[in-house]
C-alpha cells in the first residue's frame, strides 16, 4: 500500500509508516494540480491545516481508504465525502493542544507587554523606554470561549497568574465548569462584556466563524485584549481591525488567519496586533507527538481496525476501545455469519446488548456488526465508517437496545435480523475478556468457540449423521477441530457445528448435502 505525504511531519513519524513497510512518499509543497493528478495511485494521505481535502480531491482520490490529519483541527478536510466513500479520517487531538495552549499564553503576554514592538525597538539600536507600557493579569477577567481541551488547559494557566476566569461554551455540563474552577456563562454578550482579555479556542464551524464580530465590540470593555490561537476568522478581520483602530480593542494576539498563508493582511498593518503564523502546534515536543500519533493511527486503519481518533467514527479513548475490543470481534463474527446461512435480502436488524456490555460504549460495536453483515456480500467497500450508510443506503432498519440484567452470561450480544418475513437469530458472548464464544444460532444452543472456517448444517435428529459428514470430511481430507450439536426436540430438527482447519469445497459440501438427513449445509468463512 502507498502512503503520501504532503505535509512537514516529523522524521520519527516517516519512520514508523517506512518500517511498516508502506511505500511512503513525501511530497511538501505538492501543487494543487499535482495532487489531483497522482491521488489515484494512493491509499492513504497525511496532511496538516493546509492541503484541502474536499470533493474535488475525493473525486480523484478512488483509491483513498485513510486521511490521516497530524494535528488537530479538521476544518480542511471535507467530511461528508469521506464517510460516503467508507474513507476514515483519523487526528491526533490530544497530541499538540498544550503546545497551542502555552502558545496562547505567550501571545497573550507578549501583547500585554508589547515585547515584540520593544524587542523591534532595540534591535533597531534605539533605546526609548516610554510607549511600551503594558498591564498586568494578576486581577483581571480572562474570558475563554470552548472550553474544551485547549481552552481548559488555557483557563487553569492563567489562574496560576492571579486572574478571574469566566467561559462560555454551552455543550459542555456544568460540572467541568466546576472542575476548572471557571465560572460559567450562559450566553457570549454576558462574557464579552465582562471581560478584560478574550481568547477564543472553539473550532471553525458555521456557528462559530465571525461569532466575535462588530456587535460583541460594541458591547466590550474599552481597552479589552484579545488572542486567536484557535482558527482564522471566529474572530472576524475586519470588525476586529475596525475596533481596533477605535481603540476598543487594545491589542490581540493572533496565530490564524482566514486565508493562510498570507502575508497582505489589514491586521499586519496594526501596531498592536502581534501575529504568528500559525506555530500554536510548532514545538518539537507536539511535533515528535504528532507525527509518531498520527503514523500510527493511519497504519491501523489502513489494516481495517477500529482507531481511537477517527473522527467520522464514534469517538473512543485508548482504554474504552481496550474494553470492547473484544466485542468488536464477536459483533464482526456475528454479522459475517447471516449472509453466509441465508441469502434473504434483510430488511430489520435488530441488536441486542445485555448484561455486562450494555453498560459499554456500544456503538462502535454496532458498526462492527453492521461490517459484519455487509462484508461478504461488498468485500472491501464496507468498513466502519460507512457500514451505518450502507445500512441505510439498502434501506435496512437497524435498531439497537440494551438489557442490563445477566440472563445465563455475564454479557450477551443477540442479533435478530429479519428477511422476508423469517427472523434469523444468533447470539455470543464474551469469556474472560477476550474468548468469544458464538451460544445461540437460530434457537439452537452452542458453546463454540468462532474459528476462520465454520460449518453449519441443519440435520433430522437421528443416529448416524455425525459419523457420516466426519467420513465425507476425511475423504476430502478436512481435519475436524471441534463438533457440536444443538437440539431442542429428541427427533426432530438438530443443528451441528463444526469448526475445521481448512476451506471446504462445494463439492464436499454437494456430498454432504445429497447424505439422507441433511436438510442444509453451509460453509461460513469467519
Ligand atoms: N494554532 C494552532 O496551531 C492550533 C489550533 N488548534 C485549534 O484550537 C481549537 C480548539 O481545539 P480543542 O481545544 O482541541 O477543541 P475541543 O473540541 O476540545 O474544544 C472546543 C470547545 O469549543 C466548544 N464550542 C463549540 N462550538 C461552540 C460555540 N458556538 N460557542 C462556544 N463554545 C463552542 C465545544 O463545546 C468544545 O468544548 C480548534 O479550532 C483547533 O483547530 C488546535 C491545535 C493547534
Ligand atoms: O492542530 C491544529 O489544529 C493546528 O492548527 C496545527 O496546525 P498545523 O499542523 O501546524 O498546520
Amino acid at each position: 500500500m502507498k502512503i503520501l505525504v504532503t505535509e512537514k511531519i516529523a522524521d520519527q513519524g516517516i519512520e514508523v509508516l517506512k518500517k511498516s513497510g508502506m511505500e511512503v512518499d513525501v511530497k511538501l509543497d505538492i501543487e494543487r494540480g499535482e495532487l489531483l493528478e497522482i491521488i489515484k495511485n494512493y491509499d492513504a494521505i497525511v496532511v496538516r491545516s493546509v492541503t484541502k481535502i474536499d470533493e474535488e480531491f475525493y473525486q480523484h482520490a478512488v483509491n483513498l481508504k485513510v486521511v490521516g490529519r497530524a494535528g488537530n483541527g479538521v476544518d480542511n478536510i471535507e467530511m461528508e465525502g469521506a464517510t460516503e466513500r467508507g474513507i476514515i479520517v483519523v487526528n491526533t487531538p490530544e497530541a499538540n493542544i498544550v503546545s497551542a495552549a502555552e502558545h496562547t499564553i505567550g501571545l497573550l503576554i507578549a501583547s500585554c507587554r508589547n515585547i515584540p514592538q520593544a524587542n523591534n525597538h532595540i534591535k533597531n539600536r534605539q533605546w526609548d523606554r516610554s510607549g511600551f507600557k503594558g498591564v498586568e493579569l494578576q486581577g483581571k477577567t480572562a474570558g475563554i470561549v470552548g472550553l474544551g481541551r485547549i481552552g481548559s488547559l488555557v483557563a487553569t494557566r492563567l489562574q496560576g497568574f492571579g486572574m478571574k476566569v469566566i467561559a462560555y461554551d454551552p455543550y459542555i455540563t456544568d460540572e467541568r465548569f466546576k472542575k476548572f474552577g471557571v465560572e460559567k456563562k450562559e450566553n457570549l454578550q454576558d462574557l464579552v462584556k465582562e471581560s478584560d482579555f478574550i481568547s477564543v479556542h472553539t473550532p471553525k464551524t458555521e456557528e462559530t466563524f465571525g461569532m466575535i464580530g462588530d456587535e460583541e465590540f460594541k458591547i466590550a470593555k474599552k481597552g479589552v485584549r484579545v488572542v486567536n490561537c484557535a482558527r482564522g476568522g471566529i474572530i472576524d478581520e475586519d470588525a476586529l481591525v475596525k475596533a481596533m483602530k477605535e481603540n476598543i480593542v487594545a491589542s490581540a494576539g493572533i496565530d490564524v488567519l482566514v486565508d493562510e498563508p498570507n502575508t497582505t493582511s489589514p491586521l499586519l498593518d496594526l501596531n498592536n496586533v502581534i501575529i504568528t503564523p500559525h506555530l500554536g502546534a510548532d514545538t518539537v515536543e507536539a511535533q515528535n507527538n504528532v507525527g509518531v500519533t498520527i503514523a500510527h493511527e493511519v497504519l491501523s486503519a489502513l489494516k481495517g481496525e477500529m482507531v481511537p481518533n477517527a473522527v467520522n467514527l464514534p469517538t473512543l479513548h485508548h482504554q474504552e476501545l481496550e474494553a470492547i475490543k473484544a466485542y468488536l470481534q464477536l459483533g464482526e463474527i456475528l454479522g459475517k455469519l447471516y449472509h453466509q446461512l441465508e441469502k434473504e435480502a434483510i430488511e430489520k436488524i435488530e441488536i441486542v446488548y445485555r448484561g455486562t456490555v450494555a453498560e459499554m460504549e456500544t456503538s462502535a460495536v454496532t458498526l462492527a456488526i453492521l461490517k459484519g453483515v455487509f462484508e461478504p456480500i461488498l468485500k472491501e467497500r464496507v468498513n466502519y465508517v460507512n457500514a451505518r450508510l450502507t445500512a441505510k443506503n439498502r434501506g435496512i432498519k437497524v435498531i439497537e437496545s440494551k438489557e442490563t440484567v445477566n440472563g445465563d452470561y455475564m454479557n450477551l450480544i443477540r442479533l435478530n435480523i429479519t428477511a422476508n418475513n423469517k427472523v434469523f437469530t444468533v447470539a455470543g458472548t464474551v469469556f474472560a475478556k477476550k474468548d468469544l464464544r458464538i451460544v445461540d444460532v437460530n434457537g439452537f444452543e452452542f458453546d463454540v468457540n468462532p474459528t476462520p472456517y465454520m460449518l453449519i448444517a441443519n440435520n433430522i435428529d437421528k443416529p448416524g449423521m455425525i459419523g457420516q459428514i466426519g467420513t465425507l470430511l476425511g475423504a476430502s481430507k478436512i481435519n475436524i477441530a471441534t463438533m457440536q450439536v444443538g437440539r431442542n426436540v429428541k427427533g426432530h430438527e438438530a443443528m451441528m457445528v463444526l469448526t475445521v482447519d481448512s476451506e471446504v469445497t462445494k463439492e464436499t459440501l454437494k456430498l454432504i448435502s445429497n447424505v439422507e438427513g441433511i436438510l442444509k449445509i453451509k460453509f461460513a468463512k469467519l
